[in-house]
């Protein structure tokens, strides 16, 4: 049986069985970019993200997102420039996403919520030797926020929409090649906003220099749609759980300084 409505808060996810608050944490994610008060830094270089679709291998349902997953065993799929020093690899990309059009949105913009958002995870591999280790230092992680807004037909999506419902229960995992994470950032690239943060969900750790596009990406409603239509739970569940609203409320600055990289 389908769970009713309200039946179920992010509480009681199994995810969140732990601190909702990283203890002691001052740089945690997600949060409200205040337009005005973010600071324009003329050193921000351009970001140049260089995938090898290629390197797409698999796409999973954790129970709490869906994730397309990346080979990192080489530097074939990268990304270098903007605030990182590093190299980074690309791993996985998931999105976050709202019951309704009306909200979803990890990240906001002067409060501006959007229906949802895309995280493209990148690891340090100049520093670290694989990602487990990288997701526990500071600046272990480089993640591409995009906001998705409800318009027109996404051609480059359609491929992992039509795929999502072999993927509907909790742990389930089916072979995905050859797709081009590139088709998913916006035209304009240039133009982010930067920041020191974490983890969305536990471990939460502060690992992420969150890189923020200023343009969105259009999705059509009936691709949305799709998204709604995962679950949560595993097949064997009695109650199953539609895996929707799956964000984490925000946090505070605590004095952090948000960077953009335009006027
Ligand atoms: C142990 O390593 C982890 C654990 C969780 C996530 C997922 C998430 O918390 N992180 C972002 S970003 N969004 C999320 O929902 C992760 O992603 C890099 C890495
Ligand atoms: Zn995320």
């Amino acid at each position: 049986r389908m769970q009713e409505a309200g039946e179920y808060t992010m509480k009681m996810h199994p995810m969140w069985q732990g601190p909702l608050v990283a203890p002691g944490g001052n740089r945690q994610s997600p949060i409200d970019i205040r337009v005005r008060k973010s600071v324009f830094d003329p050193h921000l270089k351009p970001l140049t993200p260089d995938y090898d679709p290629r390197t797409c291998s698999q796409i999973w349902n954790n129970g709490y997102s869906f994730l397309v997953e990346y080979d990192d065993t080489t530097d074939k799929s990268t990304l270098k420039g903007g605030p990182l020093e590093d190299n980074f690899r690309l791993c996985q990309f998931h999105f976050h996403w709202g019951e309704s059009n009306a909200w979803g949105s990890e990240h906001t913009v002067d409060r501006r919520l959007f229906p949802a958002e895309l995280h493209m995870v990148h690891w340090n591999s100049d520093k670290y030797s694989r990602f487990e280790e990288a997701v526990m230092e500071e600046n272990g992680l480089a993640v591409i926020g995009v906001f998705l807004k409800i318009g027109k037909r996404h051609e480059g999506l359609q491929k992992l929409v039509d795929v999502l419902p072999a993927v509907r229960h909790k742990d389930s995992v089916v072979e995905f090649t050859r797709f081009d994470p590139a088709c998913l950032l916006p035209t304009n690239i240039d133009d982010y906003w930067t920041y020191a943060g974490s983890l969305t969900t536990p471990p939460l750790t502060e690992a992420v220099t969150w890189i923020i596009m200023k343009q969105h990406i259009e999705v059509s409603h009936d691709q949305l749609a799709v998204f709604r239509s995962l679950l949560f739970t595993s097949a064997e569940e009695e109650v199953q759980k539609s895996m929707v609203n799956n964000f984490r409320v925000q946090q505070s600055l605590q004095g952090r300084t948000v960077r953009s990289s335009f006027t």
